[in-house]
């Protein structure tokens, strides 16, 4: 039908006409022969060269009312983090971003954010590949298409790129920011509507000293910004690390709750000792302790001890989430946007989550405050997150990007309100952090 419907569109004038029309839309009843190209005849069916067809629409109205995607603009921005991010794989001193700009032919536009952490060294996507596969692949492919048609625009870009979930699950975000402008409501509405105001929000310590990480949740406590808090460890041997966790927990006592991320530092015998450990100093979950395609080790780790085993890594996308779950790998999914392959297929983990009862819990690749909207709109449609979210991300960075920050308060952070994802772009900061606009990670970190 596509072929006929663009064969319909082109046809200028018609040249049958018959019976009374409208005269405030002159083309309804209209009978028109087009001429079928031979392109679409053996493309679609091998009919007649001339089709008549009575025109139920303004054909030309319709074909301007529906907005095509006319532009998409990917870039890094180079933010500097508030300190060092000690992961068991990388330290970060700055966090590298893709923000990605579409605009539509009715004028309309989205922002989405395809982000990774530590360049290549957590995820086989990096900075420069997610900007590579969006100005190579995947704009090309999506170019002249319909905006609203998102899951079409996901189908294509799987046709024209595998794996790529980062890249794919920005260019997503920006359409549905675009569809919620254009409809004037929020991306949380189109998944659902939203259930919840706020969310409980976690805080990263991984400063890689205890005393420095101590002092760190004590002042989050006293603000009121964070009372649970995930400690990064794999870096060192097993038993320094729970002897860390421990002193944490210790000092902190009730008024936290203590996690932890080895980010699949462990083989499966340190695993055991590790989880035995954590559990005896009142950790009260691990995540992602062995590596993402250990799912047997992770059955076992989850079935073994009391203390909480939550996938992260292991959670690329449904197929994942399905594999996890139907082999009882994970107590708990942590769910990321970028890490699924972007909102609907996030939505599908959920889902599978909640279908295979395992309990939920928001997570982040440290996105800045674009890709932490998105996540907040998304997870306000969902109606347990039986461990709360960490979507701090933009607190992690020196400075922020939007012209209004998110609210973070009394250990909650609030989902922006508005349209699409209920943020603006600071075009400043964002013109001051762009990579490509030539000023130096070295002269930002300088001044
Ligand atoms: O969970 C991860 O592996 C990545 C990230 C999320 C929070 C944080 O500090 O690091
Ligand atoms: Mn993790």
């Amino acid at each position: 039908m596509r072929g006929l419907t663009a064969a319909l569109r082109r046809q200028k004038a018609p040249q049958l006409m018959r019976g009374q029309r409208n005269p405030k839309a002159p083309d309804i009843g209209k009978l028109i022969t087009v001429r079928v190209s031979p392109k679409t005849r053996a493309r679609i069916d091998t009919g007649p060269r001339h089709r008549t067809f009575c025109i139920v629409s303004n054909p030309r109205q319709a074909v301007r009312n529906v907005p095509k995607i006319e532009q998409i603009d990917a870039f890094i921005v180079d933010i500097p983090t508030i300190r060092g991010h000690v992961l068991s794989m990388t330290t970060m001193r700055a966090q590298s971003a893709v923000i990605v700009r579409l605009r539509c032919s009715d004028g309309s536009d989205g922002i989405g954010e395809g982000t990774t952490i530590g360049g290549l060294s957590y995820c086989p996507e990096s900075p420069e590949s997610i900007v590579s596969a969006i100005d190579t692949y995947l704009a090309p492919a999506l170019m002249g298409q319909e905006a609203n048609g998102i899951a079409h625009a996901l189908a294509l870009m799987d046709r024209h790129a595998r794996g790529n979930r980062i890249a794919k699950s920005a260019v997503e975000m920006a359409l549905w920011d675009a569809l919620g402008k254009r409809l004037g409501v929020s991306v949380a509405q189109l998944f659902g509507g939203q259930i919840v105001q706020d969310m409980p929000v976690a805080w990263t310590l991984a400063s890689g000293n205890s005393d420095t990480d101590i002092v760190e949740a004590e002042q989050m406590i006293a603000l009121r910004r964070h009372n649970i808090f995930k400690l990064k460890i794999g870096k060192r041997a097993v038993r320094e690390d729970v002897a860390h966790v421990g002193r944490i927990k210790a000092a902190l006592g009730d008024s936290a709750s203590i996690r932890v991320d080895v980010n699949q530092a462990w083989s499966l015998a340190d695993a055991r000792w590790g989880l035995k450990g954590l559990q005896d100093v009142g950790c009260e979950l691990v995540e992602q302790p062995v590596q993402a395609r250990f799912v047997n080790a992770m059955a076992e780790l989850t079935r073994s001890y009391e203390i909480a085993v939550m996938a992260d890594e292991a959670l690329g996308g449904p197929e994942d989430a399905l594999s996890m779950a139907s082999r009882k790998a994970a107590d708990v999914f942590a769910v990321k946007i970028a890490q699924s392959g972007g909102l609907m297929r996030a939505r599908d983990v959920v889902s599978i989550g909640q279908a295979a009862g395992i309990a939920l819990y928001g997570g982040t690749m440290l996105e800045t405050a674009v890709g932490t909207a998105a996540a907040l709109q998304l997870f306000s449609t969902v109606e347990h997150l039986a461990w709360g979210t960490e979507f701090f991300g933009p607190l992690l960075l020196k400075d922020d990007i939007l012209t209004t920050p998110l609210t973070y308060r009394d250990f909650r952070v609030a989902v922006p309100q508005g349209a699409g994802l209920g943020i603006t772009l600071d075009p400043a900061k964002i013109d001051f952090y762009r990579r490509d606009k030539a000023r130096s990670l070295h002269a930002v970190a300088g001044e």
